[in-house]
């Protein structure tokens, strides 16, 4: 045992977990220790099993075999009402929040007090609610309804609930991802109130450098299986990426091809609700970034674009014409592709298989000559085409969406507007929940894009390396203006953050 470990209070150990789903083996044997007071990252690529042993631990799934133990009992929760009872919470990447409600009904939901008259006893829930809420230092009304809360709101008002059920383990799955930097910064502090407090947190995220902030240990898992579990600050980022990955990755950016070509796009005094005069141009062969912080309104930007909001006043010119997008099928139709940054519930079919989902975009390509149904043969060898060049780790095309894990998920979203062959793309977050490798291959397939359409690409994302390391040029967005313009040449975080702040 090392010196560092002589301390650890285990709360929660898993050994030897398998669970298969059909002929699917999402893990083939995996070990998990979480520990009073100490934040524990889990660590690994798309698909490697790290969702799936969280709904083990927290009673969605029953694991095939292996052994769970909880305060030194064994660990069998019937479903995650049970789990959270017992003292296991799980914080959603997707909250689980029911929107018309109140935060205040939210907390209580399915574990009201009640007077002895067997009424709500609201005076007291709001009590516990508002004593928590100052504990962690965070000012919400709890009479506000839920859906006006922004997502990091929703996060600290789920966390405030684990806390008032007295949760010993908190499973955050992705809680930083639809976080501004700002927001983040208040997650790390809420995590630290909880250490001190004892919890135990097991933290999973795609985002290595927030390790070394908010955890003390890790543990990887690759491909289903343990790798091992280490402290923070034993290994490098390259050592931990190799340890997920099962190679090195020396190269997180393909290297930039200048190629800037004409101008094919070209908005004009875009004005509505959102955005004020927004003007620019997107050019052939060109990635144009969309830096800015949450809620900068680049999202609306491009919906505006593409019909989803009302344009108040603009000219919109494409390929020389002038355009006006009324839907986003309109917009496909003319080969503008716009690839939402919400996969579960803009951009995929869940209860669909892959195939359908690629298939979608491209419904009249695949159609037979002169009718109007589609050609079984033309859809098969079309979505196989795709598959294969996104690397989607699934068996087959006829796998469910929704069984996929997030980063295979995001890979058939990609999928689904490549194969719609359009001449401008627009991703909005392409990586959102994707791990490192996966990362880079999608960066591959949007060089590829570059290199092989004559097209336009445009990137909006809230990650800035990523911004900087792909991006031809930059314009930065606050509050519904383009603040700025950033060549390559003077391409750094200090001058976008400068400009969106
Ligand atoms: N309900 C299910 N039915 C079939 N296969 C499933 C199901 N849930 C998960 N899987 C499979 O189990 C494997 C592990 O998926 P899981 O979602 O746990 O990965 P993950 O590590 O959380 O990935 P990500 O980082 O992309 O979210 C994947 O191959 C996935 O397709």
């Amino acid at each position: 045992m090392k010196k560092a470990d002589m301390n650890l209070n285990k709360i929660l150990s898993l050994n030897n977990v398998i669970k298969k789903f059909g002929d699917v083996v999402a893990l083939k044997g995996v070990s998990l220790n979480s520990y009073k007071g100490i934040c524990m990252a889990v660590l690994g690529e798309n698909g490697a099993g790290k969702s799936t042993l969280m709904n083990i631990i927290s009673g969605v799934y029953k694991k095939t075999s292996g052994e769970m133990f909880f305060e030194k009992k064994e660990w069998d929760p019937k479903n995650t009402k049970h789990a959270e009872k017992l003292g296991v919470a799980i914080i959603h990447q997707e909250l689980n929040t029911v929107n018309e409600m109140t935060v205040l009904d939210n907390v209580f939901l399915g574990s009201e007090i009640k007077t002895k008259l067997g009424t709500i006893n609201y005076k007291k829930e709001l009590k516990i609610l508002n004593e928590v809420l100052i504990e962690i230092e965070i000012n919400i009304d709890p009479m506000k309804e839920m859906n006006r809360l922004s997502v990091a709101e929703q996060q600290m008002i789920e966390i405030a609930k684990a806390i008032i059920r007295d949760a010993k383990v908190i499973i955050m799955d992705e809680p930083t991802s639809s976080l501004s930097n700002k927001e983040t910064l208040k997650l790390f502090e809420v995590i630290k109130k909880m250490k001190a407090q004892n919890k135990s947190i097991i933290y999973i995220s795609h985002r290595l450098q927030e390790i070394p902030v908010v955890c003390e240990r890790m543990t990887i898992i690759r491909d289903g299986t343990f790798i091992g579990e280490y402290l923070v600050g034993e290994l490098s980022e390259d050592e931990i990426i190799a340890k997920m990955v099962g190679r090195s990755i020396t190269e997180k950016f393909p290297q930039k091809i200048k190629k800037a070509g004409e101008k094919i796009f070209e908005v004009k005094h875009l004005r509505n609700d959102f955005l004020k005069n927004v003007s620019f141009e997107i050019k052939s062969n060109e990635i144009l970034g969309f830096a800015g912080l949450v809620g900068a309104k680049r999202t609306e930007l491009f919906k505006t674009i593409i019909g989803l909001y009302p344009k108040i006043n603009m000219e919109m010119n494409y390929l020389g014409k002038e355009v006006n997008f009324k839907s986003p099928n309109h917009a496909i139709r003319q080969n503008f592709y716009y690839v939402t940054e919400d996969r579960k519930l803009e951009g995929l079919h869940l209860n669909e298989s892959i195939k359908f989902n690629i298939s979608l975009s491209s419904i009249d390509k695949l159609k037979v000559k002169f009718l109007r149904f589609i050609s079984g043969m033309k859809e098969i060898k079309n979505s196989e085409f795709y598959f294969q060049k996104t690397l989607i780790k699934a068996p087959d095309i006829d796998r469910v969406a929704g069984n996929l894990s997030g980063g295979n998920q995001q890979k058939v979203l990609i999928a689904k507007a490549l194969s719609a062959n359009p001449k401008i793309i627009v991703f909005d977050e392409p990586t959102r929940g994707v791990d490192v490798g996966a990362r880079r291959e999608i960066y591959d397939l949007i060089y590829e894009f570059k290199k092989n359409n004559n097209g336009g690409i445009v990137v909006i994302s809230n990650d800035l390396p990523e911004i900087i390391g792909l991006c031809d040029r930059v314009l930065v967005m606050k509050n519904g203006i383009i603040t700025k313009e950033i060549l390559e040449a003077e391409m750094n975080q200090e001058t976008i953050l400068r400009y969106a702040i």
